[in-house]
């Protein structure tokens, strides 16, 4: 299938809209994200909880592998992408519980 430049910028136009929204969702579904690890920083702090969880981590890792599997996702990526999420969370953590020793 071959495109006139100006079909060709309209489809670019019409890709990027897409990738936008998604781009877009992306970011409002952190933030969600990101309000529910808050409060799971706190209620760990208060309970005197490590703010890591290995297991759950580890737990998470297969299952997001097996659904980037299904979804035709690289599950090399998926991990990676969950693990960056990870780090961040965890180090909210660590600031959320040594605000609560000062
Ligand atoms: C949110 C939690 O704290 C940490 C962050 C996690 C996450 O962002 O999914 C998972 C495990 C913990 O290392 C939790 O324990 O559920």
């Amino acid at each position: 299938m071959s495109l006139t430049p100006d079909e060709a910028r309209q489809e670019l136009r019409r890709l990027r809209g897409s990738i936008d929204n998604m781009d877009s969702a992306l970011v409002h579904l952190l933030a969600e994200r990101f309000k529910v690890t808050q409060r799971v920083g706190e209620l760990k702090a208060t309970a005197g909880l490590p703010a890591a969880d290995p297991e759950r981590e580890a737990a998470q890792i297969a299952r997001l592998r097996a659904l980037a599997v299904e979804a035709d996702l690289d599950p090399e990526f998926a991990e990676k992408f969950l693990t960056f999420i990870v780090r961040e969370v965890v180090r909210h953590h660590e600031q959320i519980a040594a605000k609560q020793v000062d």
